[in-house]
């Protein structure tokens, strides 16, 4: 919702600035089409990688943070945000507990998580996440807001058909 670039700048700023997160790597920023709810508005999704002495719990409390402090309210599920901030995979450790799932559920479903991702991260930085390669999607473009092609029809989720 609203100046969606600045969101993502301000949550990447304040990242950084949390103690013991440094940022090490940021993806491209994607315009992709809403997913799970699709009456709204485009999202900008981007992966970035932090190295952190944080345990994987410390660091979603401060991610949480910084979404309520980016005025992030929780109304509709799948629904518009300012900011919504997600860790996808933490020393590729596998973990559920009610508050934190690892790797989170949906990477493996969602081409705005797995393309990013891909652009910072090795193919097997996810435990049991196929390449994207695998998935039929191939990158196109090098510079600002980026766009990817499925060689197969794409399903609700933006992945090639099964
Ligand atoms: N890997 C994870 N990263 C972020 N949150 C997680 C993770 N695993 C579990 N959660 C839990 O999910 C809760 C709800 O997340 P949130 O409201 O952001 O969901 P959503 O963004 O609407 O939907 P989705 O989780 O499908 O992207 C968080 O409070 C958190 O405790
Ligand atoms: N394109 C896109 N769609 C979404 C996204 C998202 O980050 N990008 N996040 C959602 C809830 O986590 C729901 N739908």
């Amino acid at each position: 919702m609203g100046n969606r670039e600045q969101y993502l700048q301000e949550g990447i700023r304040l990242l950084n600035r949390t103690p013991d997160v440094r940022i090490t790597r940021k993806s491209s920023v994607y315009e992709t089409d809403p997913f799970g709810f699709t009456d709204q508005d485009p999202f900008l999704n981007m992966a970035v990688e932090v190295q952190t002495g944080l345990s994987a719990l410390e660091l979603l409390h401060r991610m949480l943070e910084i979404e309520l402090k980016l005025g992030r309210k929780r109304e509709v599920r799948w629904g518009p945000r300012t900011l919504d901030l997600d860790l996808l995979s933490y020393n590729r450790q596998i973990w559920t507990s009610p508050e934190l799932i690892l790797p989170h559920p949906g990477v493996k479903e969602r081409a705005f998580v797995l393309i990013p991702l891909q652009e910072i991260a090795p193919d097997d930085a996810i435990p049991g996440i196929p390449s994207l390669a695998q998935h039929g999607l191939s990158l196109q473009g090098k510079e600002g807001v980026r766009k990817w092609t499925t060689t197969s029809s794409p399903n609700e989720s933006g992945l090639s058909g099964s």
